[in-house]
């Protein structure tokens, strides 16, 4: 249940948790390193609503974005913004949740990216941006910690191939290059939009194992991240 407090609507019960959010660019490795950090106690996984986007009531909002952004990337991103927060929201056992993405994510990159390359029309652009404007105004979304997986778009492009998504057969080179700058600009430079809590960034054009290294190493910290 959600109840005010400061101002804001808050989910109850859910103050002491920490949030962790792992973010970058598509096929990245993000899911990869989610089901790592599963196998560990205490930990609650929430992975991306990504089927949902793929079957809302028997629609493909996805593919249909893919196909034709002009027309549904303002219908993709309201669902995006919809399902993250109920993700945002979603009640958790365990004292970490780490979260693949996020809210900021969906607005900041996603539809800033729809926007800037021509593909969204102002007026869809101004009404989810005045919708995600009010949530983060009157919901509090805490995050302790962004772990950002820094990929070069090559690295992405070759994964994103292997992986073989039906929507993404479609994505071009330049779609990740945008992503990525757009991820570098927020998360690494801080110069676009504001950031919501501190970043961890880990290289990781690496080889699984060496990933699997990397996520050890900085174990203690990201499991040790709070808010003050
Ligand atoms: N370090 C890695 N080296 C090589 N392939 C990887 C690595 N991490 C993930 N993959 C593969 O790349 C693809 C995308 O990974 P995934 O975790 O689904 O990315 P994301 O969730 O960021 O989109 C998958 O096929 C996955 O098995
Ligand atoms: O706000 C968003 C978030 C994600 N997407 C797209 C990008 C990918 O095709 C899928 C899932 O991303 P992964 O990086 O593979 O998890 O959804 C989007 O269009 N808008």
């Amino acid at each position: 249940m959600l109840s005010p407090s400061q101002g804001k609507l808050v989910r109850n019960g859910e103050e002491r948790k920490s949030v962790i959010c792992i973010e970058g660019n598509i096929a990245s490795g993000k899911t990869t390193c989610l089901e790592y950090f599963s196998k560990t106690s205490n930990i609650e996984v929430l992975t991306e609503p990504v089927s949902k986007w793929r079957n809302v009531q028997g629609h493909n909002p996805l593919a249909l974005m893919y196909q034709d952004p002009e027309r549904w990337g303002l219908t993709l991103q309201t669902y995006v913004q919809l399902t993250m927060l109920d993700r945002h929201l979603s009640t958790v056992a365990a004292p970490v949740r780490m979260m693949e993405r996020s809210i900021y994510s969906a607005k900041y990159i996603f539809v800033e990216n729809l926007y800037k390359s021509g593909k969204m029309p102002e007026v869809d652009f101004a009404v989810l941006s005045e919708w995600f404007e009010w949530i983060v105004k009157n919901i509090a979304i805490p995050v302790d910690l962004i772990v950002y997986l820094q990929t070069t778009p090559q690295t992405c492009y070759e994964r994103l191939k292997q992986r073989c998504r039906e929507e993404e057969r479609v994505i071009p080179m330049e779609y990740l290059e945008a992503i990525h700058n757009l991820y570098e600009d927020w998360l690494i430079k801080q110069t676009s939009f504001k950031v919501p809590a501190p970043v961890l960034v880990i290289s990781a054009d690496d080889d699984l194992q060496k990933m699997l290294h990397q996520y050890e190493e900085n174990r203690e910290r990201i499991l040790t991240a709070r808010r003050a």
